[in-house]
């Protein structure tokens, strides 16, 4: 999977090994530069060749400079490499991820789904920039360092050879003892922020009801844990720190011994004694390094692995072959149940054996108590669920046939909970349609009566609305309405708002309502499924059905159901419907 995501990166790849294989020769040659400074000042004495002594301090100078500019540059390479090819990645995995089905999404809670398309990509860009960078720049560097040495003399190459190796599995197993604390520091981190959530998400309970000193002091053990945590990871980090440190002290010593031992037999200058404690000291970052990343690389598989899972799951709802839908999105189809079971799981069936006919451009209302399977009922319209026996069709045809964009484009939904957006008032009208008009969605909000609403916003259709806040709950009934009418479908379903409005915005809601059900004398009908919970919204309905655990109770037209003394619309009526179906 990761090879698909970074063959784009061919040139970032070049480019980045080209400034890894130079920043590693450059760093190499600087202790050579410094033993021939040493020697040359060291044999001549008081008559050693300033110029070239000036030259050597020069050259030096350049080399530590242009090290830097390659270190920056393998850095930016790598970040770029890492992040450029794990952005895409998230993307695709954002985009799989709202194709899954509902019971998928049911399934998973939002941020579990955020943890795998940001936390876990997060977590791989970071390690895929670090890997290259750490890894496999330590790597070069540390084979280059053995390289010269033992050409510079077997004996010491051998010796810091040793040492490696040894340094590396002494600090690898303090590493597995000391493992855990990382675990423990995220759990404190974790509980910490969970209970901030909580807390804040129940602020106005907790206020209302005096719960904050309780809080506090809860807060305050939550935090102590916090604190018992970090210290203990920083002991430990100590710990590591200083093992790495006293290991490093010993190979330092040990490379100076064998280069006094080698100068004192006349094998090496003093410049080449100098050279190996610059190498010897070269080596500790990249020996420490590799190591924390190795164990790094555990996390990262995790992730992948996490990220491959969920790559793995497949919608089973998916496209149709197409039924040739496209320009009868105005037009109003009749919809048929035909006898539809379902169940979310499979013990509890929701629609047991349903058939029910909405004849093209006319309304049904959808009663029945709570539970009893109306809302269900939108969900298979919309093909949000399939169900497990029996279809739903629009004008005869089996809904599973077509294309779910075409499908879902036919249809208009105004639900009870209307979810807006952080976006511009024009983004959450027209559910980010570039295509429509500015003009146009001015009209529909002034008509519906948000006009005045549009002409105290600061920036007009341009202002931001803030997701959750901000609108009132008429408002945001007439800006779903809205959406409605700027998509223009031949069929609505309407869940609507049991919520008491004020007066004024009910009766908004009643003119935008006359007009979507074409009652304004503009004589355009569409079809509309209405779960209703207002007397006077009923009324408006040509027919009625009344669902009862998953069954139809009862269906006709509502003035024939209504004329019925004996139907069990008529009985709803006399009981007082409201209080029935609130
Ligand atoms: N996503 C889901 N997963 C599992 N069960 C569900 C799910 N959604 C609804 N149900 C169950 O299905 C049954 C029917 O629910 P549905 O929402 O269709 O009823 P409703 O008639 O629309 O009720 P209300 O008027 O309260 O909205 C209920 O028992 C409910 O608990």
């Amino acid at each position: 999977m990761l090879a698909v995501y970074l063959r784009p990166e061919g040139r970032r790849l070049a480019a980045l090994a080209v400034f890894l294989l130079a920043g590693t020769a450059v760093q190499l040659a600087s202790p050579q530069i410094i033993r021939t400074f040493i020697d040359t000042a060291a044999t001549g004495g008081a008559d050693a060749p300033l110029e070239r002594l000036w030259m050597l301090a020069g050259l030096f100078i350049a080399v530590t400079i242009l090290a830097q500019l390659l270190q920056i540059g393998s850095t930016y390479f790598s970040e770029q490499l890492g992040w450029s090819a794990t952005n895409r990645m998230r993307q695709d995995l954002a985009t799989h991820a709202l194709h899954l089905d509902m019971a998928f999404h049911t399934a998973k809670s939002p941020g579990e789904l955020i943890e795998r398309v940001d936390g876990d990509v997060a977590a791989l860009a970071a390690f895929f920039s670090q890997f290259i960078l750490q890894i496999i720049g330590g790597a070069l560097l540390l084979a280059g360092i053995l390289i010269v040495l033992y050409l510079q003399d077997w004996r010491i190459g051998v010796l810091l050879t040793g040492f490696a190796v040894v340094a590396g599995l002494v600090l690898h197993a303090i590493r597995r003892i000391a493992g855990g604390r990382w675990e423990r520091l995220r759990e404190a981190w974790s509980a910490f922020s969970g209970f901030l959530e909580e807390r804040l998400a129940g602020l106005d309970d907790v206020r209302a009801n005096g719960g904050g000193p309780h809080v506090m002091r809860r807060m305050g053990e939550v935090n102590a844990e916090l604190l018992d945590a970090n210290v203990a990871a920083a002991r430990r980090g100590h710990w590591i720190f200083l093992t790495a440190s006293a290991l490093f002290s010993i190979g330092f010593g040990m490379a100076l011994a064998l280069g006094v031992w080698l100068f004192q037999r006349g094998e090496a200058s003093i410049g080449t004694v100098f050279m190996f404690m610059q190498y010897a000291g070269m080596m500790s970052l990249p020996i420490m390094l590799i190591g924390q990343q190795l164990q790094q690389f555990q996390a990262a598989s995790a992730s992948l692995n996490r990220i491959r899972d969920l790559r793995a799951i497949q919608a089973e709802l998916t496209d149709g072959p197409g039924v040739g839908w496209e320009g009868r999105r105005t037009d109003a189809p009749a919809v048929g149940f035909e006898a539809l079971t379902f169940a979310y799981r499979a013990d509890t069936p929701v629609i047991r054996g349903l058939d029910l006919q909405v004849p093209a451009g006319e309304v049904m209302g959808l009663l029945g108590r709570t539970g009893s399977g109306k809302t269900t009922l939108t969900r298979l319209l919309f093909r949000l669920y399939d169900p497990q026996g029996g279809a739903v069709t629009l004008d005869g045809v089996d809904i599973r046939g077509a294309r779910l964009a075409e499908l879902r484009g036919r249809i208009g939904l105004v639900t009870q909970e209307v979810q807006l957006f952080d976006a511009s008032i024009r983004d959450n009208a027209t559910l980010f349609d570039p295509a429509i008009p500015d003009a146009r969605i001015t009209e529909v909000l002034e008509d519906l009566g948000l006009g005045d609403w549009l002409s105290r916003q600061s920036s007009g259709l341009a202002t931001v609305l803030r997701a959750g806040g901000g609108l009132s709950a008429g408002e945001a009934q007439l800006l779903a309405f809205a959406r409605v009418f700027l998509k223009d479908p031949g069929l609505v379903v309407l869940d609507e708002a049991s919520s008491r409005l004020d007066p004024a915005t009910d009766q908004l809601i009643e003119r935008a309502l006359d007009r979507l059900l074409g009652a304004d004398g503009t004589g355009r009908r569409r079809t509309a499924i209405i779960i209703a919970h207002k007397l006077s919204t009923v009324q408006r309905a040509d027919r009625i059905a009344i669902l009862d655990q998953g069954r139809l109770m009862e269906t006709g037209r509502r003035a024939e159901l209504e004329a019925d003394p004996e139907s069990a619309y008529a009985r709803l009526l006399r009981t007082g419907l409201e209080e029935v179906m609130a």
